[in-house]
């Protein structure tokens, strides 16, 4: 099995990604995450940069890695100065990484018009810097910052600027598609005119750097393994400058699974879902959902002629098995299920609807009615538990609204105050109780928690972690609907319950009380 080398340049290419931040410890966290998945280099950022990049090289010198090597990154040295006066190179040594990655000017364009360098002090720069480095005893690797845009304009130049990173000793190409304008096409065809230009100079490792401007960066990276890179240089969740970098979440289920590529062992495979969540927590970027392979919807099915086949064979409608990259097939149910989609759900939930398949197409049927008026049962599985629950008469209430009022008071001289006053029966005990909260559904929450908690102590572990109202049809104005969202936690459950009404008020106290109601049927306890 071919060995495809992975180096993550989240750290270093990813932090130049907009609205991207990570502190040095942040960055211990993540090359931790990274080394524990195997990932083989871990570039840690251009401590000649700033201050904190440099403080990141002094923290991981005190970290045993299993077997990741960290990677400074910086530039050749400048134009006109010799290496031992350049700044930036002094930074790649005292970084103490034992992996220093320089980037040097391909682009005839970058060198005349970017830098006002001559061609030829270009050349000097890149095997000068490389060189040095290598005196210094350290694996030096070379990016050869927009190789394929020099390529294009002018092939023996940017053949030159390897040659010359070849002459100062390293044995490691990396071909940057640093503008990400490349199509595979073209990647595929300048690897393979320069691995036949360099065909008499034995050992060469050629490396692949791309960037998503075209959406093509997983495409080219991919492309240039098929054609005999063996190292790819890429970014957990794809983030990066502009439009990003290739995505390793992606690239490396595609090497190990589909290529047949040694890149990661199956067990590591497992870990990328929690690596991208982790990196995207981290990050404070949500997770999105249709990331391929590790995206919460990667393998999720909603159509129900998908769902009837997969419930058959999952291959009909998946590339691959969820589990291998760590992620769950998920069935979820929506206006366009059949049968297949609630059978599959029901049994997941632990709902028994029977064998009866008239029952089954009733439940089906009210679902989507409920669907068709603005329930979102994909988003809300509490709350399709339950009504799943009530529509073959499973469903055991905990407690039974009698009435509740909620009032807003706004002074002009103070923020608004509200005070929600509830009435609710648990078998033949009545419970008046009021509260207080920052908001109506707050106040709402508290006072049904003060009425409730007796009874069922259980529910103090529960809190309220999100709360999304949408309006569903704005045309009619403040007459239209609203759909409430809340995402409840307990210690060992994450749930979302619905409600949907012209009244906010009212969609919120379905959502809400669904919560508390779900939470207690979680825990089959009657009242104590
Ligand atoms: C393709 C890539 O992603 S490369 C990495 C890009 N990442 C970054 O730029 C983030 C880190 N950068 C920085 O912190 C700063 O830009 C620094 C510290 C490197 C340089 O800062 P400054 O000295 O203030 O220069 P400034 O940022 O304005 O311009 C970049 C300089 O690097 C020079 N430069 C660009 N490429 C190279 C190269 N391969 N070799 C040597 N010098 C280079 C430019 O010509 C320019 O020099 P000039 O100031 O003499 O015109
Ligand atoms: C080196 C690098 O980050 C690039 O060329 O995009």
């Amino acid at each position: 099995m071919e060995k495809v080398q992975l180096y993550d340049t989240t750290l270093r290419d990813g932090m130049q990604g907009e609205n991207l931040f990570f502190s040095p410890e942040d960055k211990v966290k993540i090359a931790k995450r990274l080394d524990d998945a195997g990932i083989h280099y871990i570039e840690g950022g251009w401590p000649g940069s700033n201050p904190g990049a440099a403080h990141f090289f002094e923290l991981a010198k005190k970290i045993a890695f299993k077997q990741a090597k960290v990677a400074a990154f910086g530039a050749t040295r400048r134009p006109g100065i010799s290496c031992d006066k350049d700044g930036n190179l002094a930074a790649l040594i005292d970084s103490g990484a034992p992996v220093i990655t320089i980037f040097g000017k391909s682009w005839d364009l970058h060198v005349n018009e970017i830098m006002d360098n001559s061609l030829e002090e270009n050349l000097k720069m890149i095997r000068e810097s490389v060189a040095y480095l290598l005196d210094q005893g350290r694996e030096v690797m070379y990016d050869a910052e927009h190789f394929f845009d020099g390529y294009k304009a002018n092939p023996s130049y940017a053949l030159d600027t390897l040659e010359a990173a070849l002459d100062g000793g390293t044995r490691t190409l990396v071909l940057c598609d640093t503008n990400g304008g490349s199509l595979p096409c073209e990647i595929e065809e300048i690897i393979r005119s320069v691995m036949e230009h360099f065909k008499d100079r034995p050992g060469i490792c050629y490396g692949i750097h791309t960037h998503n401007d075209c959406a093509m960066a997983v495409a080219n990276a991919v492309n240039a393994v098929h054609v005999g890179a063996t190292l790819v240089q890429g970014t957990i969740n794809g983030y990066g400058e502009r439009c990003g970098n290739a995505d390793l979440t992606a690239i490396i289920p595609i090497l190990a699974v589909k290529m047949k590529k040694d890149c990661m062992s199956e067990d590591n495979l497992k870990k990328l879902l929690n690596l991208s969540r982790f990196v995207s927590e981290t990050a404070n970027m949500p997770p999105v959902n249709s990331r391929p392979f590790v995206g919460k919807s990667a393998f999720a099915h909603k159509g129900g002629v998908h769902v009837s086949a997969i419930m058959k064979n999952p291959k009909a409608y998946e590339h691959m098995d969820p589990v291998k990259v760590g992620n769950v097939r998920r069935v979820l149910v929506s206006e366009q299920s059949g049968k297949s989609n609630i059978i599959y759900k029901a049994e997941e939930l632990g709902v028994d609807l029977g064998d009866d398949a008239v029952k089954q197409r009733q439940i089906v049927a009210s679902i989507k009615d409920l669907e068709d008026d603005g329930f979102e049962f994909d988003a809300a599985e509490g709350s399709l538990k339950l009504i799943m629950e009530k529509l073959t008469e499973q469903y055991k209430s905990y407690f039974d609204l009698e009435s509740f009022r909620v009032v807003v008071e706004k002074d002009k001289e103070k923020p608004c105050y509200s005070h929600a006053m509830i009435k609710i029966r648990v078998g033949k005990t009545t419970e008046i109780t009021s509260a207080e909260g920052d908001g109506p559904v707050s106040a709402l929450d508290n006072a049904l928690r003060k009425a409730l908690s007796a009874m069922y102590p259980q529910i103090n572990d529960m809190h309220l972690v999100d709360f999304k109202v949408r309006v569903i049809d704005g045309s009619d104005g403040t007459d239209a609907k609203v759909r409430v969202l809340i995402e409840s936690r307990d210690t060992d459950n994450i749930f979302s319950t619905i409600g949907v009404s012209e009244d906010i008020i009212e969609a919120s106290w379905q959502a809400l009380s669904d919560s508390f109601q779900y939470k207690l049927s979680l825990e089959h306890q009657t009242p104590s």
